[in-house]
């Protein structure tokens, strides 16, 4: 259940996730968000986990939104089914979070 580097994968939103290292456990990647409904579009952030047996985390700070998102999820072959939760500072000021998944297919 490791995670191989270099990887590449896209989601069902047609977010793209680069994994260029995976080295004894840390993940180092970059991810560009392209999912419908969803600001920060198209801008590559980088993304930084871990990865174990049992399965992986990754999180990613869109600067530009305020926002961060924590995906946790496992690896099985080509794909990797995560959940996700995104959280913000809504438009009162209040922090908040949403959550859903994620399917992740390795590309190469
Ligand atoms: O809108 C934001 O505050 C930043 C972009 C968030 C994109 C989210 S992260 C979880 C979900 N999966 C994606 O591929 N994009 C959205």
């Amino acid at each position: 259940q490791g995670l191989p580097a270099p990887s590449y994968w896209k989601n069902e939103r047609g977010s793209e996730l680069l994994i260029w290292s995976a080295n004894s456990g840390t993940i180092q990647g970059t991810f560009t968000n392209h999912a419908q409904g969803f600001a920060c579009q198209g801008i590559p952030y980088p993304a930084a986990g871990s990865v174990s047996p049992t399965g992986l985390y990754f999180v990613v700070t869109f600067a530009q939104c305020n926002s961060f998102t924590r995906w946790v999820g496992t690896i099985k072959g080509s794909q990797m089914p995560t959940s996700w939760t995104l959280f913000y500072v809504d438009n009162k000021g209040k922090p908040s979070r949403l959550k859903g998944g994620d399917i992740f297919t390795r590309v190469w």
